[in-house]
């Protein structure tokens, strides 16, 4: 399951459920200064970012004045991580509409990643109970950056992948950014808030694609860009 073969990050995979990355720190033979750390690139912030509002219905977007090219991790998604068990499609905590969940009940990949570590058995039974019954969310209403303002698409120009750096629970999970196309200045900055938020506010999307998710009528919610 681990290796070090590149990935290939296209707009035909969802990245965020195949990959799992990890990051040198201080704790590595490496100290910390490895030039091949992948959080390395995202917070260098390579990429000019501007704030646009796109219209009434879709709120602002973010987009770059430069051409980024695919493959690019181009930033991180900074937020706290916040553990909840929440009914996604009818939840009232308002943070939803920026945070994104990072981990899943239901997350094998996740799992068995913990199994393969040298971690002792306590503490791979902790973390394996930390996962188990409550889904964790990067929550940027308080502490994030521009990334919480990208707008979704059903089909969009960045992907998510979690990296874990020093450890494996949620606490140490980064979730970056990288580009699955590549994105000419002006474009806006997309990235797919998963199907639960696709269902939750269904009515409302519009994301100018013509791809459809797993449930019905997605496409009349989709009108084009404007
Ligand atoms: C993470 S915020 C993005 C920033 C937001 N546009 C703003 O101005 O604060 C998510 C919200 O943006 C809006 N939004 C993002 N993408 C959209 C889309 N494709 N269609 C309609 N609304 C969208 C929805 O209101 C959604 O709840």
């Amino acid at each position: 399951m681990t290796s070090f073969e590149p990935i290939h990050f296209t707009s035909t995979d969802i990245h965020f459920y195949q990959h799992m990355g990890f990051a040198c720190s201080e704790l590595c033979g490496c100290e910390g200064k490895c030039t091949n750390s992948v959080l390395m690139i995202p917070n260098k912030r390579l990429f000019p970012i501007e704030m646009f509002r796109s219209n009434e219905k879709l709120g602002f977007g973010v987009r770059s004045s430069v051409l980024i090219p695919a493959g690019t991790p181009v930033t991180e998604f900074v937020g706290e991580i916040i553990g909840e068990q929440i009914d996604i499609e009818n939840t009232n905590w308002n943070n939803i509409e920026y945070a994104y969940q990072v981990t899943y009940v239901k997350d094998d990949v996740l799992k068995q990643l913990v199994d393969q570590t040298n971690f002792s058995k306590n503490y791979k039974g902790l973390l394996k109970d930390l996962y188990a019954n409550i889904s964790y969310y990067l929550d940027p209403t308080v502490c994030g950056n521009y990334a919480r303002m990208a707008s979704h698409s059903c089909a969009a120009n960045m992907d998510l992948v979690r990296i874990f750096q020093k450890s494996l629970s949620p606490a140490h999970i980064h979730l970056v950014m990288v580009a699955v196309t590549d994105i000419f200045p002006g474009t806006p900055i997309t990235i797919d808030y998963g199907n639960d938020n696709a269902t939750r506010l269904k009515n409302k999307f519009e994301c100018g694609t013509q791809h459809i998710l797993n449930f019905q009528d997605t496409t009349k919610n989709c009108p084009t860009w404007n």
